[in-house]
């Protein structure tokens, strides 16, 4: 059993932001809100759909450290991904498209680790790191106010040490900082330094955070977290997007 397969099992599931308004080509990827879908939810290994090799990505971090939000707002939606004040409201991987049927690409909402987290949640998300085909990058979620904590370590390091296995072959890592409306910009601009420095130490290969703030206007850094899936993805150049 691989390190991130124990851990996530037992240990971690325990029971610059730019204004919003700038738009980019990915922006077009993601412009036409209804054009975005749920497809599938996943509870157990067995039920894990496959979508055709359309590329993936999916989030993961702490229980409500705001990914369900997140991926609503890249997709322009206050409520494809149900989210709630309460952590371990999202209980399944939860596959949805972008773009008209079948979709340009996937993002997986995935359930949180810690200790709101459940054990096989873990199994459930290992699995599909350690299988998936379509997988181009996993965004690892740090709540801004709390920074990292044990679990986030641990977490961070074993998705690192898959990374470096591999090369980044089959998916590169990336860390986002959420919920940055929820601290003040002097606070912010100590705490970033310092929350780059660590997300390094442990985590050599891990992309340098997207800081976001995605719950309610002013957004910031949803266009770069875009920009960043629509470039995992490989829909970076304009002929890619299509009509969307
Ligand atoms: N102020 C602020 N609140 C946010 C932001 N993002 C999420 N929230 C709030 O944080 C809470 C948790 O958000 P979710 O998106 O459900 O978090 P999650 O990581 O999907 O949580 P689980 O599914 O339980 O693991 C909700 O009350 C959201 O409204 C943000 O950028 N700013
Ligand atoms: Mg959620």
């Amino acid at each position: 059993m691989s390190i991130l397969a124990s851990r996530c099992g037992q240990r971690i599931f325990g029971g610059h932001t730019r204004p919003y308004a700038t738009t980019t080509l990915s922006d077009a990827l993601f412009a036409n809100a209804r054009a975005a879908g749920f497809l599938a939810a996943a509870v157990t290994v067995a039920s894990i759909p496959t979508f055709q090799g359309i590329p993936e990505v999916i989030v993961t971090g702490r229980a409500n450290a705001g990914k369900s939000t997140l991926l609503n707002a890249i997709v322009g939606r206050r409520d494809l991904m149900l989210s709630s004040s309460k952590p371990g409201r999202t209980k399944s991987l939860n596959f949805f498209r972008v773009g008209p049927d079948p979709g340009k690409l996937i993002l997986v909402d995935a359930p949180g680790y810690g200790s709101r987290g459940r054990p096989e949640w873990g199994q459930l998300f290992t699995h599909y790191l350690q299988t998936r085909k379509e997988l181009r990058r996993v965004y690892i979620l740090f709540n801004a106010k709390h920074g990292l904590n044990e679990a986030d370590r641990l977490m961070l390091g074993d998705l690192d040490a898959q990374c470096q296995l591999t090369g980044g072959s089959r998916w590169t890592l990336q860390a986002i900082v959420t919920k940055a409306d929820t601290i003040s910009p002097r606070d912010l601009s100590i705490l970033l330094p310092k929350l780059r420095k660590e997300i390094f130490d442990v985590a050599p290969t891990c992309l340098p955070p997207i800081v976001t703030a995605s719950l309610k206007h002013p957004l910031f850094g949803v266009s770069e977290v875009r920009s960043s899936v629509a470039e995992a993805c490989g829909l970076q150049k304009l002929g890619a997007l299509g009509r969307v």
